[in-house]
């Protein structure tokens, strides 16, 4: 199960469903010299924090041991954010991580994923509102004996 919490985060660090947040400005403030007048729109990028090289070294690669026990604790909360943060972050985080977790163990009993010659690679993104593929990612089930 740690693994498997391992592969959701790193893949939802790869593709956050929201790409960026949104705020509005309660009160004017000033932070570091710059001052956000009450009302505007705050935009929070999450896909580009989420593969800063700084934070992220060879952000483009898959790697769950990115979430380890040894290394979560380094992480910053405010460089990976699939689910929000603050008191208007996901109200559905804990149930959506339970339903993930036992849809992939429950499929994984019985079948093993691999591509096969629909397969899109690399796959297209639609960058319109929350992210998803542009096409729906064919694979192909292999029943395990
Ligand atoms: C992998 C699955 C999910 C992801 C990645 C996700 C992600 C997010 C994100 C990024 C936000 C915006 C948070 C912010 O602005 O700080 C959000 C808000 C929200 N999500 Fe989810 N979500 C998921 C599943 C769910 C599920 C299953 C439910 C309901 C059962 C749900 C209900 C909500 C609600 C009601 C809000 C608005 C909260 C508010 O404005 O106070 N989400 N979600």
């Amino acid at each position: 199960m740690e693994y498997l919490d391992s592969v959701i985060n790193e893949s939802l660090r790869l593709f956050p469903i929201a790409p960026r947040l949104e705020r509005v400005a309660k009160a004017s403030v000033e932070i570091n010299g710059l001052v956000i007048p009450k009302d505007m729109v705050v935009m929070i990028p999450t896909w580009p924090l989420h593969r800063d090289p700084e934070m992220w070294p060879e952000p483009e690669t898959f790697k769950p041991e990115r979430f380890s026990k040894k290394n979560k604790d380094k992480i910053d909360p405010y460089t990976y954010m699939p689910f929000g943060s603050g008191p208007r972050n996901c109200i559905g985080m804990r149930f959506a991580l339970v339903m993930i977790k036992l849809a992939v163990v429950e499929i994984l009993q019985q079948y093993s994923f691999s591509t096969c010659k629909e397969t899109e690679i690399p796959f297209e993104m639609d960058g319109q509102g929350f992210l998803a593929p542009k096409r729906p990612i064919q694979l192909k089930l292999v029943p395990r004996s």
